[in-house]
C-alpha cells in the first residue's frame, strides 16, 4: 500500500472555510419505474484548503456528487453552493463562466490538445477566456510541478506522468477555488500515479488549493484529508487522516453487505481503471472531452 508522508496531517479541527456546500442534494435520472436515485439528500461541506476523497462502491454516487458539486449536471432538488455562490439557480451560460473561472478540473483522460506545447495546454483556459495568468503563480505551479523543463514539449513527447503533471498544472493555473480530479491516476502506472497525487498533495500543503477526488483506490484516498464514503446515493461515513488499510477496511464493509466491490484489495496506487468498479470515468454521466462539461468549452 502507498504510505503517504505524514505531512499532511493537519489540524482538521479549524478548516479555513467551506469551498462548496450541498444541502438536501437529490438527483435522480430517469423517470417512473425506471428512476435512479443516485444522489439522496446529501448533505456535505467542503472544507476549504483541504484535500478530500470520494469512495464508494461502483453506482453508490460519486461521479453524480462530483458533477453536481460542480455544476457539470443539473440537480432534481436541493442546493449547492460554491463559496458563496448557490450554484443551483445559475442559468447554462452563468454556470460554463462560473466552471471555467472558479472550478479546475482533472479527469483521467488528460484532454490534453496535442498540438500545443505543455506550456499552451497549461494556459489554455485562460487563453480562451481572454484571463491574462498571474505570471508569478503559474511559475510557482510549474515548479511545483516539476514540469519546467518539458514546457516546450507537445503532448506525445511526454510520458503518461508528465501529460497528468501538464493536466494538473492546467487545472491550478487560473488558482481555483476547487479543484475536482475524477480517477486522477486511472491512466497511470503506480509510480507515475504516485507523482501525480504527491502533486495533489502539495497544490494543497504548499498553495492552499483545495481538492476533491474522486477514486475507487485506498491507496490514492490514502493521500487526502477527509474520505467521505457513499452507499446507494447517500454519506453513509467519513474517515479523516485515512490510512490506506483503514479505507480498504472500510471499503470491505460494502462488500460484505452485498454491494458491488470497488476497491482494489492490492499494494497498487492506480485507479482501478481495470478494476471492478471501473465505470468512473465511462458512467453515463461522466464528464468527457467536449460538450458542456468540457473545461475548456469556450462561453
Ligand atoms: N446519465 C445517467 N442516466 C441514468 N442513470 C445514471 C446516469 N448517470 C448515472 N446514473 C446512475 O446513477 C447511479 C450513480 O452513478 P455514478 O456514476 O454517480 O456512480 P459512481 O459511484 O461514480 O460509480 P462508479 O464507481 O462505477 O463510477 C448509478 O446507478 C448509475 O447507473
Amino acid at each position: 500500500m502507498s504510505t503517504p508522508s505524514a505531512a499532511h496531517l493537519t489540524d482538521l479541527a479549524e478548516p479555513a472555510g467551506i469551498a462548496a456546500r450541498a444541502r438536501g442534494l437529490t438527483k435522480a435520472y430517469g423517470s417512473g419505474e425506471t428512476t435512479v436515485l443516485a444522489l439522496d439528500a446529501v448533505d456535505v461541506d467542503i472544507a476549504r484548503g483541504r484535500f478530500t476523497a470520494v469512495m464508494g462502491p461502483s453506482g453508490s454516487g460519486k461521479s453524480t456528487l462530483m458533477h453536481c458539486l460542480a455544476g457539470l449536471d443539473s440537480v432534481s432538488a436541493g442546493q449547492v453552493w460554491l463559496g458563496d455562490t448557490e450554484i443551483t439557480s445559475l442559468r447554462e451560460r452563468e454556470l460554463t463562466r462560473l466552471r471555467r473561472d472558479r472550478i479546475g478540473f482533472m479527469f483521467q483522460a488528460f484532454n490534453l490538445l496535442p498540438t500545443l506545447n505543455a506550456r499552451e495546454n497549461i494556459t489554455l483556459p485562460m487563453d480562451i477566456a481572454g484571463r491574462k495568468p498571474d505570471a508569478e503563480w503559474l511559475e510557482r505551479v510549474i515548479d511545483t510541478l516539476g514540469l519546467r523543463d518539458r514546457l516546450g514539449h507537445r503532448p506525445a513527447q511526454l510520458s503518461g506522468g508528465q501529460q497528468q503533471r501538464v493536466a494538473c498544472a492546467r487545472a491550478l493555473a487560473s488558482r481555483p477555488e476547487l479543484i475536482f480530479a475524477d480517477e486522477p491516476t486511472g491512466n497511470l502506472d503506480s509510480r507515475a500515479g504516485l507523482e501525480v497525487l504527491g502533486f495533489l498533495r502539495e497544490a494543497v500543503d504548499e498553495l492552499a488549493q483545495t481538492v476533491v477526488m474522486v477514486t475507487h483506490d485506498p491507496g490514492a484516498a490514502a493521500h487526502s484529508d477527509l474520505v467521505l464514503f457513499l452507499g446507494d446515493g447517500r454519506i453513509v461515513d467519513r474517515m479523516e487522516r485515512p490510512t490506506a488499510e483503514a479505507v480498504l477496511e472500510r471499503m470491505k464493509r460494502f462488500d460484505s453487505l452485498g454491494a458491488v466491490p470497488s476497491a482494489r484489495a492490492d499494494a497498487s496506487v492506480r485507479g482501478g481503471s481495470d478494476g471492478p468498479g471501473s465505470a468512473g470515468a465511462s458512467s453515463p454521466g461522466a464528464p468527457q472531452a467536449a460538450g458542456a462539461d468540457d473545461p475548456l468549452r469556450k462561453d
